[in-house]
């Protein structure tokens, strides 16, 4: 008789390895399908560098960063690998935003320090930033860098320390659910007690067979990065912190770092995508603007950097109307778990969706709230012909 697993997880981005590490550590004989050979740049959770913040203006995810750092710092001991550096994060905005505003209640709320800055000492603190003067800001200690390439393999690492198994390069293409669910790959096929779905921009394609249709967009997202005209001026080693503009679309930057000399910065936004075309022509058209949009950012707030981009690479996200996760149960299939629509800022919190989602497939009662990342906050979200 074919082995049954505790549990199946899909796709080993950042959401899928810090799950399937929970599962594992929670003593779960868990298998970890991914689609790509590991490690790949083709889904969400690439690159050197992600913020870590507690500056959020929803209070449930300034609660749960604070739970979110003990576990990334448990990791680096384990690892005994450096993942986060402090840098504190800079949040501006006009002084009328109210996104600030409750960004310091959700801070304060949480029981989190932080420092509010005005026009002036926005100035005299950060010379080479360059904001109108009715622009004020939120300083928080605590952001920093996350090494994010580092940080997915430690997870990865630890899972298997634990006892996981992973298996790259295999797709899954078809789901049969059932008390004990049939996961169909490319290459094989697995009984599991219950299944995890986290497979980032490629839920709807995952999600729609199984009967739903929540209203996920996989966008494209440029990622920019700057050369600076004096090396260092935005350099983490000068104490450069990571920058959030909370004026919409959101823009936001990271310390020079991977590439020595040069600043990342970012539009908080990009075109619709198909994740297996996501460079063809609706990507590449979008990206244009966005650049171009970001020249003239640079050109206004950034006075050290060279204001074109030196190197540009691609990353997705995957978007829900609220920005706020899905974390739930299938509605129909119980042992069936989802985690999707991270909506570009999910890394960071990435120990704590595993430690929720692993708390679903154990039946355990969930640390936090669970209400805001329903599945039923949306409306009509089976599909109109479910193939089941
Ligand atoms: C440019 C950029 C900057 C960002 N900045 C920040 C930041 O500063 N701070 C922060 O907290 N967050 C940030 N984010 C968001 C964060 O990186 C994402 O929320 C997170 O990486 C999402 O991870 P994921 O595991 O859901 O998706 P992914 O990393 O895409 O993982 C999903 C995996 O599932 C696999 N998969 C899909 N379908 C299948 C299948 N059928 N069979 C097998 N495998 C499958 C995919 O190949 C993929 O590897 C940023 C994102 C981008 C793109
Ligand atoms: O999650 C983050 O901190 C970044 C910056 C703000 C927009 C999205 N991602």
């Amino acid at each position: 008789m074919a082995e049954v697993w505790d549990a199946v997880v899909v796709g080993a981005g950042i959401e899928g390895s810090a799950t399937a590490f929970q599962l594992a550590k929670n003593g779960c004989q868990t298998l970890l399908v991914e689609q790509f050979p590991l490690p790949h740049s083709r889904g969400s959770s690439h690159g050197a560098s992600r913020i870590i913040r507690k500056a959020y203006v929803q209070q449930h995810y300034a609660q749960m960063m604070k739970e979110a750092y003990p576990i990334w710092e448990q990791v680096q001991q384990e690892t005994g690998t450096q993942l986060y550096m402090k840098t504190g994060g800079l949040m501006v905005a006009p002084s009328s935003s109210q996104q600030l505003d409750q960004t310091e209640r959700s801070l304060a709320g949480a029981g989190s320090e932080f420092e509010k800055l005005i026009s002036d000492d926005l100035k005299l603190r950060f010379p080479n930033l360059s904001f109108p003067a009715d622009y004020r800001a939120i300083l928080d200690p605590e952001a920093g860098v996350l090494k994010a390439d580092k940080a997915l393999r430690c997870f990865q690492d630890l899972f298997v320390k634990y006892g996981g198994r992973i298996r790259d390069e295999e797709k899954v293409v078809r789901i049969d659910p059932g008390d004990v669910v049939t996961v169909h790959t490319s290459k094989s096929t697995y009984k599991t007690h219950r299944l995890l779905l986290l497979p980032g921009p490629w839920a709807g394609k995952l999600l729609a067979p199984l009967g739903l249709q929540p209203p996920l967009e996989p966008v494209r997202i440029s990622v920019l990065y700057w050369r600076e005209k004096q090396p260092d001026t935005y350099a983490l080693k000068k104490g450069f912190p990571v920058f959030v503009d909370h004026t919409i679309p959101h823009k936001y930057g990271l310390p020079s770092l991977e590439y020595p000399g040069i600043y990342k910065l970012c539009f908080h936004s990009g075109p619709v995508i198909d994740p297996d075309n996501r460079d063809g022509v609706a990507g590449s058209h979008g990206n244009q603007a966005i650049v171009r949009m970001m020249c003239d950012y640079v050109r206004k707030h950034f006075p050290g950097l060279e204001s074109v981009p030196a190197i540009q690479e691609s990353c997705m996200y995957t978007n829900t109307p609220d920005e706020d996760f899905i974390l739930d149960r299938h509605p129909q299939y119980r042992n069936i778990i989802i985690g999707v629509g991270f909506s570009g800022h999910g890394f960071k919190l990435a120990p704590v969706v595993g430690k929720l989602l692993c708390e679903l497939a154990m039946d355990k009662q969930p640390s936090y709230d669970m209400t805001p990342f329903s599945l039923s906050r949306f409306h009509n979200t089976a599909t109109p012909q479910a193939k089941l």
